[in-house]
């Protein structure tokens, strides 16, 4: 286990309280990039002392041919017009910084008046965009990490906490 319950909890605790300052009148547009964030945005938003309005993305990487280029295929877009909003993007995670990159750039192209991001795990060592999200809850080691919403081949979403997984389970697969 890398971080409890509890503490998860205090950080969106103190998030909530730092975000409801910074949005304090502004009713942002929160972005939720599914499926990773779904726990840490339901959990955020409720720390979240402000009028807001919730939306929901769901991306999926390109292939090797297309990856290096950072394109994203776009699976559910918003339903709301980011145009001259506040935006407000929630992740579980930055990795290379490739899925952000393209989110960041596509909402700047629409015109959103501003377009911030709140991740609950930031793992820089394996950054390859440049990206740095606003606000952060931890800075993770250069690892695979699960739960509270973040899976491998598409398990652990559902556990309470963030755990590295053990390479006993990922080298049954290779
Ligand atoms: O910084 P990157 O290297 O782009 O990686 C981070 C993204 O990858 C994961 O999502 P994934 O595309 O696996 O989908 P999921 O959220 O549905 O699990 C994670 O939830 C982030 O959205
Ligand atoms: O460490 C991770 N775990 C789960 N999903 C991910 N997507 C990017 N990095 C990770
Ligand atoms: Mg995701």
């Amino acid at each position: 286990m890398l971080y409890s319950q509890t503490q998860i909890a205090e950080t969106c605790q103190q998030l909530g309280a730092q975000l409801s300052k910074d949005y304090h009148g502004k009713k942002p547009l929160v972005i939720c990039v599914l499926k990773g964030a779904i726990l840490f945005m339901s959990d955020l938003v409720r720390q979240m002392d402000t009028d807001m309005e919730m939306d929901f993305m769901d991306v999926s990487s390109y292939g090797n041919a297309t990856e290096s280029s950072g394109a994203v295929k776009i699976l559910k877009d918003l339903d709301i017009s980011a145009t001259d909003r506040d935006v407000l993007i929630v992740e579980d995670i930055i990795d290379t910084g490739r899925t952000l990159a393209c989110l960041v750039d596509l909402l700047n192209h629409r015109h959103a008046k501003t377009v911030k991001i709140c991740t609950l795990l930031d793992k820089p060592e394996r950054r390859e965009k440049k990206i740095s999200p606003d606000y952060v809850g931890f800075k993770v080691p250069n690892e695979f990490v699960v739960g509270y919403g973040l899976d491998y081949q598409g398990l652990y979403r559902n556990l309470p906490y963030v755990g590295i997984l053990k390479p006993e389970i990922y080298m049954q697969n290779q």
